[in-house]
């Protein structure tokens, strides 16, 4: 689902990605995780079209980043930090706006819309306005905008950062659902690695524009004697990452 090769980015002097090689296949979940400013949102920015890479190959969603990035954008979604709804708009007309923009007939739209809402427990969220949700249901409806399309593979930038524990897991149980019923793809960030252990199937850990550290969070522990990716984050990067967060 991803393939890349050396995939770089520099933004004058400051080489904020430096020859990246990443591998995801059809129905993983994987986590990219690494301190601030390793070089994560860039990397995401870049496999999302949003940015030009600088050098390197890149195919992501069967099309080539370079030649199709159009193609690219019909089979990804992706979820920024900030999300796209309005604070002040109503959740369900905004996401029926936002499908017709894909092309959507009226019904097509409706029953699309009122499906993903039911899918991510936000029937009552429909007829809410935006900025009246908690914080769990405003990041659902994100990542109900970013499905609208049904794409094959979904970008998640940090999306439980700023949630407490109970609205986190169940963030993550919809994620899981994702991938369970829907054959979804997933590729996030995040800052807590005891979730990155217990959800992904693989983790990438970024530092300083480079991968440092890549497997199943099993084989992670096991390479470097670790009993938490905390360890391993601190043996692979030198640090924590909540320092790094904090930073
Ligand atoms: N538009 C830009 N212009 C100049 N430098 C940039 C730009 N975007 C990012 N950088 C630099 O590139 C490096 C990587 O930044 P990036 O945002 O990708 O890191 P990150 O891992 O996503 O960090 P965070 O966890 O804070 O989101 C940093 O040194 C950053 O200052």
């Amino acid at each position: 689902m991803i393939h890349v090769r050396g995939l770089t980015r520099s933004f004058g002097a400051v080489e904020a990605v430096r020859g990246v090689d990443v591998d995801v296949s059809e129905g993983e979940i994987v986590g990219f995780v690494g301190p601030n400013g390793a070089g994560k949102t860039t990397t995401l920015r870049m496999l999302t079209t949003l940015l030009r890479p600088t050098a390197g190959t890149a195919v992501v969603a069967g099309h080539d980043l370079f030649t199709d990035p159009a193609g690219v954008r019909r089979r990804i979604g992706y979820v920024s930090q900030n999300g796209t709804v309005g604070p002040f708009s109503e959740v369900g007309e905004e996401l029926r706006l936002q499908a017709r923009m894909y092309g959507m007939s009226r019904a097509e739209a409706r029953e699309r819309v009122s499906r993903l809402l039911s899918e991510l427990d936000l029937e009552e969220a429909g007829t809410k306005l935006y900025a009246h949700l908690s914080g769990g249901q405003k990041r659902r409806v994100d990542i109900a905008m970013g499905l609208l399309h049904s794409p094959a593979l979904l970008f998640l930038d940090e999306p439980t950062t700023g949630l407490d524990p109970q609205s986190r897991a169940n963030l993550w149980d919809h994620v899981r659902r994702l991938r369970e019923e829907a054959g979804m793809t997933v590729f996030l960030t995040t800052h807590y690695l005891e979730e990155a252990d217990a959800l992904c199937d693989r983790v990438l850990i970024i530092d300083h524009g480079r991968i440092v550290g890549s497997g199943t969070p099993a084989e992670l522990k096991a390479a470097h004697g670790a009993s938490t990716l905390d360890e391993v984050f601190l043996t692979v990067t030198g640090r924590e990452l909540r320092e790094g967060a904090a930073a």
